[in-house]
């Protein structure tokens, strides 16, 4: 039998392309996390037994205080950091309620899909510029 003993599964991640006035929301990694200071689209880890339709909405409710639709998958992303591989599920998302906080980001930006070339994004959040500028860029 195949020695699979040293593959490890990514981490799932999902992550939320919140479209709003044809702005799309980043927000900012803390300092203090794993790539901090880093631009991302927030969301986050799926965790056991969760749909990641289910972990947005958690994460979203945890980091930003906001509710929100899930829609449909945009772009699935695998990438390799240094630490490990991840597994990135954007999903379209819109904003249903709820007024943004920073509880676990340090910033926020609406951001045009021509513009957000200007931001630090995480590197594996690349194909998903991608898409959303082929999709909504003028
Ligand atoms: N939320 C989010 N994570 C991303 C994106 N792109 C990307 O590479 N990631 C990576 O996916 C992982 C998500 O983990 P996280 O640290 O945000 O998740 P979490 O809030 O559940 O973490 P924690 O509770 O363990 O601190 C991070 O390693 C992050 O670097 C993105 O656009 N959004």
């Amino acid at each position: 039998m195949a020695d699979n003993s040293n593959m490890k599964q990514p981490v799932h991640v999902c992550a939320a392309v919140i479209r709003h006035q044809q702005k799309i929301l980043l927000t900012l990694r803390p300092e203090d996390k794993k790539l901090g200071g880093f631009w991302e689209f927030p969301g986050g880890k799926i965790e056991a037994g969760e749909s990641p339709q289910y972990a947005l909405q958690r994460e979203l409710r945890e980091e930003l205080d906001i509710e929100v639709t899930v829609g449909a998958l945009l772009e699935t992303v695998y990438h390799s950091y240094a630490w490990g591989d991840v597994k990135i599920l954007a999903y379209l998302c819109s904003w249903k309620s709820g007024v943004i906080k920073h509880l676990e980001v340090s910033d926020h930006s609406w951001v045009a899909p021509e513009n957000l070339l200007d931001y630090d994004i995480l590197v594996a959040d690349q194909p998903i510029i991608r898409k959303l500028q082929e999709t909504y860029a003028n």
